[in-house]
């Protein structure tokens, strides 16, 4: 797999539309539209112009900023749907419908071979519409379609000549990434077109199922930032990106903009009202903290001991935490010299063990242990 042949399909606007505490303004999406650009994502995709009148002006509005990123609608496979996206000037559309014998039941109530007629009879016209416009088709629920269905449904696809993608959807978050590698890798072995993979995160296995889904042969995947959307969401961006990096730092240091994710972040927390969770992967309160002795000792000779990601490649400044009954001397003996003190082994020692005397009893704040250090010092 090489990193640099896959595009991020940021659904911060769309999927993320349907996250619980999501309502996003006009300005607000043109905000978030433009930091996703500064990060370098490829796509963004908006929610559907026929979801409400203010939805309809502001693809119309994003469509026409002219963002790095190729803007994108998500619409049903619905004539009028894309009558409507087409007005609005959207560089590309994403076409989906519920292929699982639940969503065929409860969701539109069209067979297999209905589903066939009504995707070629939308995909066709929006092509003969707008030939230049870049066409993705997607199976809800593909997870719970059966792998024959699947094939059938795709391949009559692709004989229509008019699309650039399909699309796989782990819409309940219920794949594996073993799962979603096996038929990855089947579709990849019966077709050329790219393949986009979105996964929700149900049983927290989304960003492990992209990641996978790239390995498998994927082309696509779908994030958001902070990984909001429909009930708990989908693959983070920051997780995605997270994954990559460990894998290959620095091809996804010159893919993407990674000192912009920060004010991604703060900008899509804020204007959802949540804060960023304390263990999220890069920009958690406690993702570059490091605490116990033995870790801090060696993340003192080497930072690469106990970290993965280097979090200066995101602006993040790590922390080594001392004021605590698990602190070492090492550590200890850093911040001594940090304050320009000195003590010998043996005093250091002797320091530790007052400490952790100490935070048997009380919780310590760093000035607790630097006034240790100053009294045993003054000593
Ligand atoms: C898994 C996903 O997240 S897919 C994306 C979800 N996004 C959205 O739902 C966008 C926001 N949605 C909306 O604003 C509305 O649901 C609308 C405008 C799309 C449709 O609204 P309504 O006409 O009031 O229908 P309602 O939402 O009650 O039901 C969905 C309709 O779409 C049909 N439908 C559902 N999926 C599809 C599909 N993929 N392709 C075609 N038709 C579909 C259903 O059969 C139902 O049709 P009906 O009106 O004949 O009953
Ligand atoms: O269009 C797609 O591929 C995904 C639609 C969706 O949000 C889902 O199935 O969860
Ligand atoms: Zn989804």
């Amino acid at each position: 797999m090489s990193l640099s042949e896959f595009a991020i399909v940021e659904s911060t606007l769309r999927e993320g539309e349907q996250f619980i505490k999501a309502n996003f303004s006009s300005d607000d999406k043109v905000e978030i539209a433009e930091a996703l650009g500064a990060f370098g994502v490829e796509y963004i995709e908006l929610t559907s112009p026929i979801a409400s009148p203010q939805s309809r002006q502001d693809c119309e509005r994003l469509a026409g900023l002219g963002l790095p990123s190729k803007i994108l609608t998500h619409i049903r496979c619905h004539l009028e749907d894309a009558k409507v996206a087409l007005a609005t000037g959207v560089a590309g559309i994403n076409l989906t419908i519920g292929s699982s014998s639940l969503m065929r039941q409860f969701s539109h109530g069209k067979n297999i071979n209905q589903i066939i007629d009504l995707a070629s009879e939308v995909l066709t016209f929006i092509h003969q519409q707008a030939p230049n416009i870049e066409l993705r088709f997607s199976a809800e629920d593909s997870s719970r379609t059966s792998t024959e269905d699947l094939i059938k449904i795709y391949s009559a696809i692709e004989k229509l000549g008019v699309v650039k993608r399909i699309g796989i959807a782990d819409t309940v978050g219920i794949s594996t990434p073993m799962q979603v590698f096996e038929l990855v890798k089947t579709l990849r072995q019966f077709t050329n077109l790219d393949i986009e993979f979105h996964g929700h995160n149900d049983t927290e296995c989304a960003t492990a199922n992209s990641y996978t889904a790239l390995e498998a042969g994927a082309t696509h995947i779908d994030t958001c930032v902070l990984g909001i959307g429909e009930r708990n969401g989908i693959t983070s961006l920051a997780g995605f990106i997270a994954r990559l990096y460990a894998t290959n730092p620095e091809q996804i240091k010159c893919k993407y903009r990674l000192e912009e994710l920060a004010n991604l972040h703060e900008l899509v927390a804020r204007k959802v009202g949540i804060s960023i969770p304390f263990n999220h992967c890069i920009f958690g309160e406690s993702a570059f903290s490091h605490k116990a002795g033995i870790h801090t000792k060696a993340m003192l000779n080497s930072s690469e001991t106990y970290e993965a990601i280097n979090p200066r490649s995101f602006g993040v400044t790590r922390s080594i935490l001392i004021n605590h009954k698990l602190a070492g001397k090492q550590a200890i003996n850093h911040r001594a010299n940090e304050l320009g003190l000195s003590f010998n082994l043996s005093q250091l020692k002797d320091i530790t063990h007052r400490l952790k005397t100490l935070a048997d009893q009380q919780s310590l704040t760093i000035e607790d242990v630097d006034n240790i250090l100053y009294s045993y010092h003054c000593q």
